[in-house]
């Protein structure tokens, strides 16, 4: 049988632990063998301000699941061309693994405007998505609620996001709770959201 992997795909500006919440629970209570972080360098939908480098978050996400066998930090999209365009991404994984079934991990909030993405078809056609439950306005989509290939998840409901992070650092808050330690500490020595 094919391996399972979970892609879990994001900014990660930075990562916390949501995110890690999210990812350790796929791989330890559903079929996902691995989940794989992947660091996108520009989200379709998202401005580019405020974003670190892409060797930075991917530094971060790396130190985040070093004792985390089954979450791997991937960079594949760091060679392909911006926005990133997770169908086109998709295929790439597709071709350069044909050892390994891919699976999609999203947030609630993302499933919300998934009509919008490139694609978006072809990719609930052929992957399986994991939605995370997460607060937020917005319909979910009819067909999406009850499609066979959209599974919702059990995850953990956090309030927490990168941006609530970004923000606090920058007013000298302590949010230190909502970040694995060790992303903290390399946040904190580079100086970074100031
Ligand atoms: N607290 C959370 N609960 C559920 N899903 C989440 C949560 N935080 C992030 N996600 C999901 O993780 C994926 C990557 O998220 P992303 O890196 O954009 O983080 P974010 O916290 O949403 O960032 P920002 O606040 O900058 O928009 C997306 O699918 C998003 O929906
Ligand atoms: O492929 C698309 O059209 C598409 C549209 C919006 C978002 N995505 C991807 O979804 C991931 C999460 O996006 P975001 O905006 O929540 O950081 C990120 O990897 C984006 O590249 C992809």
């Amino acid at each position: 049988m094919k391996k399972n992997i979970g892609l879990y795909f994001g900014s990660f500006n930075p990562i916390h632990i949501g995110h890690l919440i999210i990812a350790n629970y796929l791989a330890e209570f559903t079929d996902l063998d691995e989940v794989w972080l992947v660091i996108s360098p520009q989200s379709p939908f998202k401005k580019k301000a405020s974003l670190l480098e892409n060797h930075h978050r991917y530094e971060l996400v790396y130190r985040a699941l070093e004792n985390f066998d089954k979450l791997k930090a991937s960079n594949i999209e760091f060679d392909l061309p911006t926005p990133n365009y997770t169908s086109k991404t998709l295929a790439v994984l597709a071709e350069k693994h044909p050892e390994y079934s891919f699976n999609l991990i999203m947030g609630e909030d993302n499933l919300r405007s998934f009509h919008k993405w490139k694609n978006y078809e072809f990719i609930l056609e052929n992957h399986k998505i994991y939605v995370c439950p997460r607060l937020g306005d917005g319909k979910i989509n009819e067909d999406f609620q009850s499609h066979k290939n959209i599974h919702f998840t059990n995850t953990p409901i956090m309030h927490i996001s990168a941006s609530l992070i970004r923000d606090s650092i920058q007013k000298s808050k302590n949010i230190r709770p909502m970040l694995p330690n060790a992303v903290w500490q390399y946040i904190d020595e580079m100086n970074f959201y100031r």
